[in-house]
């Protein structure tokens, strides 16, 4: 029996690493973490079994403890018991589902037991790049990519030779704005951002595929998992999330990754790599797709895509301070406290007004992003 602990059990990625192991039907779930709905939470707990809960907010795990204590499972919370969680000893694997920042210790710390991380959560990744991937080769741990395009990527290249790279075309939807201009972009809606074309993910995310910052998260995630340059990643809009990403070797052999847009298949790949199992599901049917179309980035409208790779480019503290002004700047658009285009205003702000600090440890990258904070607040 594979034994994995869930980190961020309630929401997208978590929900469907669940349906994964339902259907596997192999697999045992040691411990899960949410951030405050103990009701699915219990509802997880009473199905799985795990041996630790999590949940972040202590007044919500006392109420959970109340509703559970017919069970052997032990509630924990806050930043201790979401790193308890992490490190639950027989656990294997550890998914890290939750969104942002807040993944950044409980990554580590699972690193440190011991545990092979498969990663969702990207703004770890690009914020503390520099600290996990070191880690993982010191740990001897794996890190296995969860995120659609950088699984893709993982697929195409099994078996090559990583030297023999020669570019990643990481591949994008353009979102449901794509083709629009800052002038159309200017009273849009929470409703038609969260109204993604292809996806059903988390409302963080969705905002972020809006953006296209999320592709700019993903070209920094791309560069520490694989070991390239920012300008190896070139981004290609590919309209109906079909082909989730590609590579480009040196004898300008292209390789691609194709797919429904269903995240149950880099979930379950990551966690039973490099066995591949069935997974029920729609299949591509080509004759009905007909044609797939690939455009250029729009990086004058989508600015979010362009600071991304002035961020990644620089790095030290400045993707931080990327991803910390755009994680503020997404709650507060979702909030309805600014507008759409505010957000990455908020970020090119941020970014203008920081001083980069080469090689942060985990502590100054939590300081840069209370920096980030604190700017936007004192701002807008
Ligand atoms: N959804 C997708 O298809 C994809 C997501 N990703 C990445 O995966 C990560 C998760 O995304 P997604 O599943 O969409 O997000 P959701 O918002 O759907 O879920 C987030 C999860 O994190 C939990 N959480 C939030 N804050 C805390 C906290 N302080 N402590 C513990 N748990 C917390 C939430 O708990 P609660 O429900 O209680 O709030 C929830 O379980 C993100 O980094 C995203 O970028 C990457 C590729 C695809
Ligand atoms: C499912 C997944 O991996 C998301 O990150 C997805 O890629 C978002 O789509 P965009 O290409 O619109 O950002
Ligand atoms: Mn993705």
């Amino acid at each position: 029996m594979k034994k994995i602990a869930i980190l961020g059990s309630t929401g997208s990625i978590g929900t469907q690493t669940l349906e994964v192991v339902e259907n596997q039907g192999d697999i045992e779930v040691t411990a899960l973490a949410a951030g405050s709905n103990i009701r699915l939470l219990e509802e997880q707990i009473r199905k799985f079994r795990p041996k630790i809960a999590c949940v972040f907010e202590e007044e919500k795990a006392k109420e959970l403890k109340r509703s559970v204590r017919d069970l052997p499972v032990r509630v924990v919370s806050g930043m201790e018991g979401l790193i308890e969680a992490a490190v639950e000893e027989t656990s294997e694997i550890v998914v890290t589902a939750v969104v942002g920042m807040i993944g950044i210790r409980p990554t580590i710390a699972a690193m440190e037991a011991g545990k092979d991380i498969a990663l969702a959560n990207k703004e770890t990744l690009v914020t503390a790049g520099h600290i996990i991937m070191p880690l993982a080769k010191k740990m001897g741990v794996r890190i296995l990519p969860v995120d659609s395009e950088h699984s893709a990527i993982f697929q195409c290249l099994n078996g090559e030779n990583k030297g023999s790279v020669h570019k990643i075309l990481l591949t994008a939807s353009g979102g449901p704005f794509r083709g629009k201009t800052r002038e159309e972009l200017k009273n849009v809606k929470v409703e038609d951002a969260l109204n993604h074309p292809n996806w059903a993910m988390g409302r963080k995310i969705t905002i972020d595929s809006s953006t296209m910052v999320n592709k700019g998260l993903e070209v920094m995630e791309a560069k520490w998992l694989f070991d390239v340059q920012m300008d190896q990643v070139q981004v290609v809009i590919q309209p109906k999330s079909i082909i989730h990403s590609m590579v480009e070797f040196e004898d300008g052999a292209v390789m691609a990754q194709m797919g429904t847009p269903d995240m149950k298949l880099p979930i379950q790949y990551a966690l039973y790599y490099p066995e591949r199992r069935y997974l029920k599901g729609d299949r591509l049917d080509f004759w009905s797709i007909g044609q797939i179309n690939f455009e250029k980035p729009d990086l004058v409208n989508f600015p979010g895509l362009k600071l991304a790779y002035e961020a990644g480019c620089a790095g030290g503290t400045l993707p931080t301070v990327f991803n910390a002004a755009n994680e503020k700047a997404v709650a507060k658009f979702l909030n309805r406290e600014i507008t759409y285009l505010t957000i990455t205003d908020m970020i090119e702000g941020a970014m203008n007004g920081h001083t980069v600090k080469e090689n942060p440890t985990v502590e100054e990258i939590l300081e840069a992003e209370a920096a980030a904070y604190e700017y936007i607040e004192s701002r807008w």
